[in-house]
């Protein structure tokens, strides 16, 4: 009997990597699957009943993220301060805000959206050129980075670009339905995160140059992300719960829902707002911080009705394994203690990668 049941089992995992590999080796993405036709998800995407928990048993009305206005933060000693208040109070008790009067134009943005609808959406020889899993190659689209780790597959593709490493991105390897538009955007996106920079430094108590010469934001990878259609958006998810491991990340949406938030364990939607970033604190950002600006849980919904796109813009330090990484000493003065020991950022990236995904707890093993 037992023997029965163990080979069943075996059967089971056999089939379902077989399952994988054929929907990776298509090199089409969920979106291939969706212009096949397909009228049910498949069964590498489901996820148990219990991880779902669709929004009935939340209070989703009773709580929003704060919207932050950035106008003014430059001209007025008052206003900055209230800014810089509100960035720090939000940071703390959400890990997550939106910003309005950011100033990157409306037109950067939409175009940005727009250039990933257009990538998504044509032909897919163009598409298959690109597909791949060397996590090396600076320029490339896939479906699901953990799709051989993970518990469940997510209905999600994505397109990534690594915009700023040590040497930036030729241009001429962005795909050409979005080149120009992912060039204006990012030299936007390193503004506003300059802006941010600073103004988080002065909400942890720093000179506003602080956190800029940390250099902990000096990469970017634009993770570029398509939600297809889904037959049954209730059996999957598009972003299993998850939080980055990034040092900040400056998210935006499509004016459709789908993100959600985990705020004193409801999940909490993210409604898009048009012209308005979202902006996360990551893990990095949370060690450095000593715990004060909070790394929280995420994830996105699918839909039935249209496509999502999101661009989420990872800043995060420059790949220097000897980089020493560790809570701010200016921060651990008057009887602070540090919450997490000093590391080098090869024990932080190293321990990532061996965690794989699907939400586990990644920063405690770092506490002291
Ligand atoms: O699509 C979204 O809104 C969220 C995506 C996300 O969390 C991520 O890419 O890390
Ligand atoms: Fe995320």
């Amino acid at each position: 009997m037992e023997e029965g049941l163990s080979s069943l089992i075996l059967e089971s995992e056999f089939n379902r990597a077989k399952e994988l590999k054929a929907f990776d080796n298509t090199k089409t993405g969920v979106k291939g699957l969706v212009d096949a036709g397909i009228l049910k998800v498949p069964k590498i995407f489901i996820r148990p009943i219990n991880e779902l928990g669709h929004n009935s048993e939340s209070n989703l009305n009773d709580f929003q993220i704060p919207i932050i206005n950035l106008h003014g933060y430059r001209d007025d000693k008052q206003r900055r301060q209230d800014i810089v208040d509100e960035i720090l109070k939000a940071s703390q008790n959400w890990g997550f805000f939106q910003v309005v009067n950011h100033g990157v134009p409306s037109s950067v943005m939409e175009g940005m959206i727009k250039g990933v609808h257009r990538f998504n959406e044509q032909d897919v020889d163009v598409k298959k050129e690109l597909y791949s899993r060397d996590t090396a190659i600076r320029v490339r689209y896939y479906s699901n980075f953990d799709l051989y780790t993970s518990k469940a597959a997510s209905w999600r593709d994505t397109l990534t670009f690594k915009m700023l490493t040590p040497d930036p991105l030729n241009p001429q390897e962005l795909p050409i339905v979005c080149r120009e538009t992912t060039i204006e955007f990012t030299k936007h996106i390193t503004n506003l995160r300059d802006i941010l920079l600073e103004l988080m430094s002065e909400g942890l108590g720093l000179k506003g140059n602080f956190l800029k010469q940390m250099e902990c934001a000096e990469s970017c990878t634009l993770l570029c992300n398509y939600y297809p259609i889904c037959p049954e958006p209730e059996l999957t998810v598009g972003a299993a719960p998850h939080t980055d491991p990034s040092f900040l990340t400056i998210l935006l949406q499509e004016n459709i829902a789908g993100l959600q938030v985990l705020h004193q364990e409801s999940w909490v939607d993210i409604n898009p707002i048009p012209g308005a970033f979202v902006i996360n604190i990551g893990d990095l950002l949370q060690i450095i911080s000593n715990d004060k600006l909070k790394s929280v849980k995420h994830r996105a919904l699918v839909n039935h009705t249209a496509p999502r796109v999101s661009i989420a813009c990872f800043l995060s330090t420059l790949y220097d394994v000897a980089k020493p990484i560790g809570p701010i000493k200016e921060l651990i003065t008057n009887g602070h203690h540090p919450v997490y020991r000093d590391m080098l950022l090869k024990d932080y990236f190293d321990h990532f990668a061996s965690q794989g995904t699907d939400g586990k707890p990644g920063l405690d093993y770092f506490k002291l």
